[in-house]
């Protein structure tokens, strides 16, 4: 009996690795001509992961694509076969096929926290959901967002001005992280929560963070990736309760929000006027949702969910490593704020007014000095695309297959030679005019690009601007710390290892041209 048992046993085992051999027949003979890491068994490449921290991955990574010369790299992610994609040109070709719509599967990881929303969600179900919600943070429906900046930085400055004049440095994560999300909430929700001054308020702010970074921890090991395994994996580590808060929080502000939506409906249905609030315009995102899901307009409750989960996780913690590493890298190079506050003084002099749309378009020295902050340290540093029909790229002539996941990372091509003189350096000069127009343009891609690039990249762009001219309008910010000091940890979103330390001091409102003017005698 055993012996038939372990003879059925190898039987399967044989089909099985024969089924596999000759389904990854076409990835092993591009295997076989471009160079990359070898591949072991069951775990593939990702050997290479193993036993190290998520700070030494990132090294690992950017040695690896040194050694290979910027070309496409061979990577097996466990039994997937992937593709580092380094060159500008081939990221355009990739980010704009129509066959490279689908997300890698290490995004379905994420589906448990985030379901179908635009992040995770299949090709179908993406093309409706990206038509309806594009319009939001498009063109004039993004001024509908500015006065909840507007108020979130009052309360911002408010709560840093209690740092004023301390010599001990402090992280600024611990305020500009719980401003983020406050943001993002009214914005998407209309929920007013204000984390900024009670910091335990909101246990769901902490839970995406770490139900992100469990997910992001599982792609790097091939022996978590069956659903079973993983499970029983957080319920002996005792983590599995982060996952229930993510979902409690959304929900029940959506139950609230409905409930207010249907009563604000049944009186506009009586004709009674009910334009009073200054709290419509924000509510704008979630309403629209509860009419595409009351109008037929194929929008589940799940759906609605999965869309609120999805904008919060995705716009406030990128947001805030964005304006916490813009801020640290103004304060190790004082000349450069000087210079932004210089542009700050000249469109804004030294009143208290608020600044406008209208200014930030203005800030063209800001956004070069935002761009610089997002290429060295993009908050997204890879993206996953898997290829649903056979795509060339223009390095080498090669042809990947269908099924290749290609691998994109901004952490890596924003730090190649080829591309930026001096890539490691600080320097916002990089994003001047003629800088731009000399290199191609997907060499900057912290948004990714194409039709599944980020959505809320204008939105993010100009409420950075608030902040940090905000901020820099209130404070000139310091450290004693150097830029070859951060070390930096890679896992879903890339951060610093140590924080953001600063100190603030009172702003002199003058700009440089007049500080530095001899008095006349
Ligand atoms: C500095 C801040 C931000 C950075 C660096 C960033 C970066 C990115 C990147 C690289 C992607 C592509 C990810 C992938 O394909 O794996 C992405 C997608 C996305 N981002 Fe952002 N993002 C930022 C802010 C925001 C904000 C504020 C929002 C929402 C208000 C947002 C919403 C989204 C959504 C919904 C997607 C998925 C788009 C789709 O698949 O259609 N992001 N973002």
């Amino acid at each position: 009996m055993i012996e038939i048992i372990v003879y059925i046993i190898v039987v399967i085992f044989i089909v099985m690795w024969c089924y596999f051999k000759w389904h990854n027949r076409p990835f092993e003979k591009l295997a076989a001509r471009m160079p990359g890491l070898p591949a072991y068994p069951f775990i593939g490449s990702l050997y290479t992961c193993i036993g190290v921290t998520s700070e030494q991955l990132r090294s690992r990574i950017l040695d690896l694509v040194k050694d290979y010369n910027l070309g496409p790299i061979k990577c097996w992610m466990g039994p997937y076969f992937g593709v580092f994609i380094v060159r500008p040109e081939d990221i355009q070709i990739v980010l704009n096929s129509s066959n490279a719509l689908q997300k890698g599967f290490v995004y379905n990881f994420f589906k448990v926290i985030l379901g179908e929303g635009l992040f995770t969600a299949p090709i179908d179900k993406w093309r409706i959901h990206r038509r309806m919600i594009s319009p939001f943070f498009n063109g004039k429906l993004l001024e509908q967002f500015f006065p909840v900046f507007i108020e979130k930085n009052r309360i911002l400055i408010r709560n840093v001005a209690k740092q004023l004049n301390e010599t001990q440095v402090f992280d600024l994560w611990d305020y500009i992280a719980p401003f983020a999300f406050d943001t993002i909430c009214q914005n998407t929700l209309g929920y007013n929560i204000d984390t900024q001054t009670n910091k335990n308020e909101c246990e769901f702010a902490k839970a995406i963070v770490k139900t992100l970074d469990l997910e992001g921890m599982r792609i790097y090991k091939p022996w978590l990736y069956p659903e079973f395994v993983f499970s029983m994996y957080l319920k002996l580590t005792g983590q599995q309760r982060v996952f229930e808060t993510v979902r409690k929080f959304p929900l029940q502000v959506i139950k609230e929000k409905k409930a207010e939506f249907d009563q604000r409906k049944k009186l506009i249905d009586a004709k009674i006027d009910v334009t009073n609030s200054n709290e419509h315009q924000s509510k704008l995102f979630l309403d629209t949702l509860f009419e595409l899901n009351n109008g037929g307009g194929n929008f589940s409750d799940s759906d609605i969910r999965d869309e609120v989960i999805t904008m919060l996780a995705a716009g406030s913690e990128t947001n805030a490593i964005t304006i916490c590493f813009c801020l640290l890298m103004l304060a190790i190079h004082q000349d450069i704020q000087d210079k932004v506050y210089d542009e700050i003084y000249d469109i804004l002099d030294d009143s208290d007014h608020m600044i406008s749309i209208e200014d930030t378009t203005r800030l063209v020295y800001l956004e070069q000095v935002l761009n610089e902050t997002l290429r060295l340290f993009p908050a997204g540093p890879m993206q996953l695309k898997e290829i649903q029909e056979d795509l060339k790229i223009s390095s080498s002539d090669y042809v990947l297959p269908k099924g290749t996941m290609c691998v994109i990372s901004p952490l890596v091509t924003h730090i190649s030679p080829d591309l930026y003189s001096n890539p490691r350096d600080f320097n916002p000069e990089n994003f001047s005019p003629e800088n731009i127009a000399k290199r191609h343009r997907y060499s900057f891609i912290p948004f990714s690009g194409g039709p599944r690039g980020c959505i809320g990249s204008k939105y993010v762009m100009m409420i950075m601007k608030v902040t940090v001219s905000t901020f820099l309008r209130h404070f000139s910010v310091h450290t004693n710390i150097k830029l070859t000091d951060i070390k930096l940890k890679l896992d879903v979103l890339m951060r610093s290892v140590d924080g953001y330390p600063v100190t603030i001091q009172p702003r002199h409102k003058r700009p440089t041209y007049k500080r530095n003017k001899k008095p006349l005698r």
